[in-house]
């Protein structure tokens, strides 16, 4: 008899630019099905990012009392703006035996992998440091500040690399999607 595949808690990370909500924007548009957590942020949302959806954007009381109520399975500050994972929804779905994908920071992959050492983490890598500079500017969301900020962070996470159990390169959206659905066992 074929051992059972059981659904697992997955993480996406890497560094800001290197195409991870694009790759999942994909993912899901060939398989609908695959569930991605929400996080709560707060930034200020991007011209057409919409709460509930892309994110859940609140001010910092907010994020204070997720916090102290114990809502975020993670949490991480990142660039000047903190971000974490709704704890109730994930749990949920894993209870379910349905696969959860979460995108987060690396902060956030190493406190996943305490809290839940079965999570596979994935690294999603550029194809040079070029290519992730470009990205990350040509997708012209955040000021050169900002920018300079995310490029220290990705230099950090860049080193990190070895701390996740699969790399991916992200040369082609279609193939890392494809490859990662395989990861996930959804295809
Ligand atoms: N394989 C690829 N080839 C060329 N451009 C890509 C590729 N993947 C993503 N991009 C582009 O790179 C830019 C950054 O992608 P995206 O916003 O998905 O990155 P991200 O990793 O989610 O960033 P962040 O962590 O800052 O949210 C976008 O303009 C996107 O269109
Ligand atoms: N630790 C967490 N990191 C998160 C979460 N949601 C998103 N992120 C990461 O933050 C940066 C910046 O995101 P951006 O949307 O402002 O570009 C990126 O690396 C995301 O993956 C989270 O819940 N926890």
């Amino acid at each position: 008899m074929a051992a059972e595949v059981r659904p697992r808690l997955t993480v996406l990370s890497g560094p800001s630019g290197v195409g991870k909500s694009t790759v999942v924007a994909h993912m899901r548009k060939v398989h609908p099905e695959v569930w991605l957590s929400v996080s709560a942020t707060t930034r200020k949302p991007r011209p057409g990012e919409r709460h509930g959806v892309h994110y859940f954007f609140v001010n910092d009381d907010e994020f204070d009392k997720l916090i102290a109520n114990g809502e975020l399975l993670e949490w991480a500050e990142f660039a000047g703006n903190r971000y974490g994972t709704p704890r109730g929804a994930v749990l949920e779905r894993l209870d379910n035996g349905e696969p959860v994908l979460l995108e987060i920071d690396l902060q956030g992959a190493r406190l996943v992998r305490e809290s839940k050492p079965d999570a596979q983490l994935v690294f999603l890598a550029p194809p040079s440091w070029d290519e992730l500079v470009r990205r990350l500017t040509g997708r012209g969301t955040e000021s050169a500040e900002v920018i300079e900020r995310r490029l220290a962070a990705a230099k950090i996470e860049l080193a990190a690399e070895s701390e996740f159990d699969t790399t991916l390169v992200n040369t082609s959206v279609e193939d890392v999607a494809r490859e990662l659905l395989a990861l996930m066992a959804v295809v």
